[in-house]
């Protein structure tokens, strides 16, 4: 079981102070909804989990990846995969962005070439394939990008917004692609302000709020594939800072 976990952590950028806190953790088959306000540290707090970011103290440490080559110095990189709400795509098209990550896969490639076969078809990429993919809309890189990370099968997954200016359609799709990450064992960090068609899959919620972060268990929540899955939260949150 992949786990990543941050003890006394402390972030700050010069005198802008984000937060303080003891103890987050994020394994596999744990799926949890990240709230805040803008600017609040969302982001960061997904960089650190995906060893893009180091904190300004506090240790981050992991369990159960394979070693590290001695070229990677950061034990994380590579191995939980960060999303970003405006997702990072190479130049060309949708078809060679979705066969870039392939050698980077522990997947057999028969296994692999099972996968794109399918992300594509979850995604609804097949008429988009030759298309370049600086010249996808908003959804539809977000639906690429989703898939992308679909087709490695990652063990932890940070996904920022991931429903940001996405139709219900794009929502659908993305739904379908996550929920079925989540049933493979995935492990699951998805920020949004409110909930989302995703919060529904999450179990845990953390909050970012007067720069400390709150975890508790999320409201139980009916379908996210029913229309009432967009849920309000009304549980009380457990404190789980002490500063
Ligand atoms: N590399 C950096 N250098 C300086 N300040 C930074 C850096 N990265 C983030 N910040 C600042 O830290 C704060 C938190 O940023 P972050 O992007 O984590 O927030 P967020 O909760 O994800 O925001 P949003 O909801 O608007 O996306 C912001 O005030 C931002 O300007």
């Amino acid at each position: 079981m992949v786990k990543v976990i941050a003890n006394n952590i402390e972030m700050r950028f010069g005198e802008r102070f984000l937060y303080r806190f003891e103890h987050l953790s994020l394994a596999q088959e744990q799926t949890v909804h990240l709230q805040g306000d803008n600017g609040s540290g969302k982001t960061t707090l997904m960089k650190m989990f995906a060893g893009l970011q180091a904190p300004s103290a506090g240790k981050i440490v992991t369990q159960g990846f394979s070693t590290n080559p001695w070229w990677r110095r950061n034990p994380l990189l590579g191995k939980a995969v960060y999303l970003h709400q405006h997702p990072y795509l190479f130049d060309g098209t949708v078809d060679y962005n979705l066969n870039y990550a392939h050698p980077f896969c522990q997947l057999t490639r028969a296994e692999i070439e099972r996968r794109t076969v399918h992300a594509i078809e979850m995604a609804q990429l097949g008429s988009l394939l030759t298309q370049q993919a600086a010249s996808l809309s908003g959804g539809e890189r977000q639906r690429l990008a989703i898939a992308r990370a679909w087709i490695m099968r990652p063990k932890l997954l940070m996904l920022d917004e991931p429903t940001s200016n996405m139709d219900k359609l794009s929502q659908q799709l993305v739904l379908t692609m996550i929920s079925d990450l989540k049933q493979q064992g995935t492990g699951m960090l998805i920020s949004s302000h409110q909930n989302c068609s995703l919060t529904g899959l999450c179990e845990q919620n953390w909050l970012i709020h007067d720069n400390i972060i709150a975890a508790g268990d999320a409201p139980t929540a009916p379908s996210p594939f029913s229309a009432a899955g967009q849920h309000q939260q009304t549980q009380e949150l457990n404190y789980v800072t002490a500063y």
